[in-house]
This record gives C-alpha cells, sequence and structure tokens, in this order.
C-alpha cells in the first residue's frame, strides 16, 4: 500500500461538525482528517451518521453552529454545493444517477454540461472526446456510445467515477464513495479497488464508506468510526484487526453478536422429514434457461453466481414477477398453476426484493405503516385497522432488529438506507410465508444487523420456512446457507453443501462456470476472480465475521 503523502496539510478538516434533525441529533461534535493521497474508511453502523456527514460535506445539509469544514486549509463555506464543487469535494452515491437509455457521453453532457459549437449547436464528437479523455484518466475504457443501462454494473460504477473527477485537475482534490461495491459482485470488486488505488497514487485523497469490513483493510490506510454521530475511534487501519474495529463499530452489542456458519448445518436436499416445500423443475424466465429446485421446510439454499448469471432473475421468475414458466411448479399447498404473482402469494411464496427501490416501500408512511401494508388484512376487524395490534407487530419486528431510531411512528424516509433494509425484510417475514426468497438480504446493512438478519433468517428456517437466498455478498450464503446452488448462463452448474460452503469453493465453482465460458468470457475478471480466490484476506474462515 502506497504510504499517505505528506508534507502538506490535510486535504480535509472537519472540526466540531454536528447536526441536529427535528428530535434527532445525527452528528455530535464530529472531527475527521483525510491527508492527501490516503484512502480513508467512514465507518459507522446504520444510523449513525455517515450519510448526513457525507451530506453537509457536498453542501447538501446546514449543520449546527460552531464547527467548521477546512479544505487544504481554508474554511469551505458550509451549505452550498457549488463551493463544496468547486474545492475539488466529488461524490459518487450508492445510486449512481445516471440515465440508462442515454449514452455514457450523453450521460457525462447531462450532468456536467453540453459542449457548444461556434454557432451554439451541441458539439457530439467534442463531447465524446471530453468523456474519453475523463475515463482516459482513471486508466479505463469503457465504450462513450454504449447505452448505460447495457453496462456492466462495474462499468456503470466507473463512469460514475469518472464523472465526478471532472474539473479536477491532476493533482489534489477528496472523492468520497458511498458503497461503491454494494451493487458489485464479488470478482468485480478487485477492479474498482484499482481504481481507488490508482487516483491516490496521482494525489485524489479518498474517503471510503463501506459495511464490508474486508475491504477496511485491503483498501483503506486510516479510518474513522462514527456510532449513534459521534467519532468513537480514529487511527491507522493497519494498526487495529477487524475485530477491533467491529468492536468499535458495534459498541456493547458487539459482545452480543455471534453467529455460526449455515455451512455447518446439516443438509437436507431439500427433502427434509415433512416433504418439499417447493419443488420446480425447468423453471424458464428472462435469462433463466432450465432451474430446478427442491427446497424442503426450514432450509436456507443459496444462490450464487455472478450477475448476468440469472441469479437476480430466480426471485422474480419464482414469484411471477417477471413471465416464467416451468414443467412443475408444487408447494406444499399444491401444484400452482400458472406462475402469477397472486397464485405464488396464495401459495405463500413471496420474495423480499433486492433494492429499496420504487413500490417496495413508501417513504412517507410511517415505519409501522410500510411493515403491516402487505398484511393489511390481518389488522382489519369489521372494516376497522387494528392500529395498535399493528403498532405491537411493528414494535416487535423493530426491537428484532435493532432498528434505529426505534420508533414505529416514524416516517420511513428519515430512517437511514440500512434501517431500511431492515423494515423492508421484515415486512415480508411479517406475512408468514411458507417460502421465502430473498435478493441481497444485506445490501447496505452494517456488520451487526448484516448478523442480526442472518439470525433472523435461519430463525425463521428454524420456524419451518424454506428460505432461498440470492446474494452477491458469498459472507450471506456462508452464514445461512444449507446448500449452495451456483448459476451460470440461466443454468445450475455446481451445488455444494456442508464443509464446501467457505469462500474458496463457492469462488472456484464460479471461477469454474466462467471458465467454461473462457473464449468469450473477459479473461481479465476471470483472472481477477482467480487472483482474489488465492488471496488469504479473502479467505480468514477461522476469523468470526462478527
Ligand atoms: N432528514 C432527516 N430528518 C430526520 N432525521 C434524519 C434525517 N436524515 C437522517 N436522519 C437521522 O439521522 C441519523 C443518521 O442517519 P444517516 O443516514 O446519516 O446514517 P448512516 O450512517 O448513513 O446510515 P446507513 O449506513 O444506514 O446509510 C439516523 O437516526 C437518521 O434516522
Amino acid at each position: 500500500m502506497t504510504p499517505p503523502v505528506t508534507g502538506r496539510g490535510p486535504v480535509l478538516s472537519v472540526r466540531d461538525i454536528s447536526k441536529t434533525f427535528p428530535g434527532q441529533r445525527a452528528l455530535s461534535s464530529v472531527d475527521l482528517t483525510v491527508q492527501p493521497g490516503e484512502v480513508h474508511a467512514l465507518l459507522g453502523h446504520n444510523g449513525s451518521g455517515k450519510s448526513t456527514l457525507i451530506k453537509v460535506l457536498a453542501g447538501f445539509h446546514v449543520p449546527d453552529a460552531g464547527g467548521e469544514v477546512l479544505v487544504n486549509g481554508e474554511p469551505l463555506e458550509l451549505g452550498a454545493p457549488s463551493r463544496s464543487h468547486e474545492r475539488g469535494l466529488r461524490f459518487v452515491h450508492q445510486d449512481l444517477a445516471l440515465l440508462g437509455p442515454m449514452t455514457v457521453a450523453e450521460n457525462m453532457a447531462f450532468t456536467i454540461g453540453h459542449v457548444r459549437t461556434r454557432v451554439g449547436t451541441i458539439d457530439r464528437d467534442s463531447e465524446r472526446s471530453r468523456t474519453t479523455a475523463l475515463m482516459d484518466r482513471i486508466g479505463i475504457q469503457v465504450d462513450v456510445d454504449a447505452k448505460v443501462e447495457d453496462l456492466d454494473p462495474i462499468d456503470r460504477a466507473i463512469v460514475g467515477i469518472a464523472r465526478a473527477l471532472d474539473g479536477l485537475d491532476g493533482n489534489g482534490g477528496l472523492l468520497v464513495l458511498d458503497e461503491p461495491t454494494a451493487a458489485l459482485p464479488p470478482h468485480e470488486v478487485g477492479r474498482l479497488f484499482a481504481v481507488v488505488r490508482d487516483l491516490r497514487d496521482r494525489g485524489v485523497s479518498c474517503l471510503y464508506v463501506t459495511h464490508r469490513m474486508d475491504e477496511v483493510h485491503e483498501l483503506t490506510d486510516t479510518f474513522t468510526v462514527l456510532r449513534d454521530g459521534e467519532v468513537v475511534q480514529s487511527g491507522r487501519t493497519a494498526d487495529y484487526s477487524g475485530d477491533e474495529l467491529i468492536g468499535f463499530i458495534l459498541g456493547a452489542q458487539a459482545r452480543q453478536q455471534t453467529r455460526t456458519p449455515g455451512g455447518a448445518r446439516e443438509s437436507t436436499d431439500g427433502e427434509g422429514r415433512a416433504g418439499a416445500a417447493l419443488v420446480v423443475e425447468n423453471l424458464r424466465a428472462a435469462r433463466v434457461e432450465r432451474f430446478s429446485l427442491s427446497v424442503a421446510p426450514g432450509e436456507v439454499v443459496g444462490i450464487a453466481g455472478v450477475m448476468g448469471s440469472g441469479r437476480e432473475f430466480i426471485g422474480p421468475a419464482l414469484t411471477g414477477a417477471v413471465s416464467a414458466t416451468a414443467d412443475r411448479y408444487q408447494t406444499s399447498r399444491g401444484p400452482i398453476g400458472a406462475i402469477s404473482p397472486r397464485n405464488t402469494r396464495r401459495h405463500g411464496v413471496v420474495m423480499v426484493p433486492g433494492t429499496r427501490g420504487p413500490g417496495s416501500m413508501i417513504e412517507s408512511f410511517s415505519v409501522t405503516e410500510n411493515l403491516t401494508f402487505a398484511t393489511l388484512d390481518r389488522y382489519s376487524r369489521l372494516g376497522w385497522l387494528d392500529r395498535p395490534g399493528e403498532r405491537r407487530a411493528a414494535t416487535s419486528w423493530v426491537q428484532r432488529f435493532g432498528v434505529r431510531p426505534a420508533d414505529p411512528d416514524r416516517a420511513l424516509r428519515y430512517l437511514s438506507g440500512g434501517n431500511k433494509q431492515k423494515v423492508l425484510v421484515a415486512k415480508w417475514l411479517n406475512t408468514d410465508p411458507s417460502v421465502v426468497v430473498m435478493d441481497e438480504p444485506t445490501a447496505g446493512v452494517d456488520v451487526g444487523a448484516s448478523a442480526a438478519i442472518h439470525d433472523m433468517i435461519v430463525d425463521v428456517a428454524a420456524q419451518g420456512v424454506a428460505c432461498i437466498v440470492t446474494s452477491s455478498d458469498l459472507d450471506d450464503l456462508i452464514a445461512v446457507a444449507t446448500r449452495v446452488i451456483v448459476m451460470d448462463r440461466g443454468v445450475v452448474t455446481a451445488t455444494l453443501s456442508g464443509e464446501q460452503i467457505e469462500k474458496n469453493s463457492i469462488l472456484s465453482a464460479m471461477s469454474g462456470a466462467t471458465d467454461a465460458r473462457a473464449d468469450r468470457a473477459d479473461r481479465a475478471d476471470l483472472a481477477d476472480l482467480m487472483e482474489r480466490s488465492r488471496q488469504p484476506d479473502h479467505l480468514d474462515l477461522e476469523e468470526p465475521h462478527v
């Protein structure tokens, strides 16, 4: 790792910054320093204040009076986004805000402005060359004429970073990356790290927000941990173990968080004593060619596969959210007929979607209203809503998942991203499903809440629910699955159980699938995947994750 550049003052000094929302102190006297050429991890549980701090830096929130932010030693005018931009602060949010139907060059022009000819028309050629030049600066080329919706997630992330770098001349500046790997499959994370390291070597510092603990030691030089809006620790990453960092993040909670990897549990191969909860033969849907699965009550089946393998379409296909057919689709309640949302729901097959996108949650509704939205009939009495009953159920889920703030009446929009995710998972578990498909259940969720969600999945399974977890985060699969199915190009290519459920074996099975199509695959990706599967950092199975 390149040592941080020294000799100049800090690129960023946050001093005594506080932010109070009505009824909520989100930041309390926060100090944070980033030196030039340094990757600084900003860590903290869901709701600890990371996004609020970033929004203060971006000029989106005005902090309480009293504190200051210095950029390269000079005070920054707070609450003015254009001033933050002028002073070299750049932000890449999780939602990259790229427009799918537009090309890469058009997206760049849309945000950083059009290039005009002398007669005032748009100069498309210059816009394309400018985009190529921005890409060159991070040493990666993406087809500037490709539509963003056709790009891989990693290329989209890279376009987002390249766009943010506009106007930063060569040396200096601070790039704030908010959970940039949350939407990336494991084998593509290395490419993003290479871009960040390359920028660091060229003097662009980085404030890096992540919940993935394995990334912290791999990528960052220094760190700050926020807990409940306060800085609890900062320092050089190399001076602390992963467990120590987790301890800072979770505080007293840490000691309560333990879990047994699911791989250690016995596999039932889909046929438990009570018979299968779901049998599907030759499921076909967009990106799913032929998928067969039998899952028993109480079993947790994990589905792994790189982006585009079909993994992400299994949930929508099984619940009829996308058009799907199968030679056989049978639950414990009998054969299903057409695979439609209504039929699958009647059979108790539900899906917890991976994104908190439109339709999955209503931001202006309270936590309680969101939690009970899919089960309103249960709380209706003679046409009236049993509000106390609704609230009791919500309170119990809020406590079980540790939703913060622990206030079931709070409008969802005031919750942090990870806490919204917990409410979303709870909403579907509250429907008492017999089969639940969870896509990326811990995306954006902190290390403590991830463990809580893993425990909850195991708990739900122990109550006889068949669980199918599709995830790009191998830790999810290792923590909960009794069997892991690996997919490639819409078909199952491997099934792992027992002791095979560990990172190395899953990655090799995924790489085996990739290997089989190596003639058309990107060999760099494959090499990267293999390289990562050999790195001991990624395979530290002795250490408990939480
Ligand atoms: N606009 C707002 N109004 C009221 N409270 C808010 C607002 N924005 C954030 N909060 C509260 O401030 C606290 C910090 O939230 P923040 O979004 O900064 O957390 P975070 O660390 O980014 O969490 P996550 O990892 O889940 O994204 C939370 O309790 C949140 O509910």
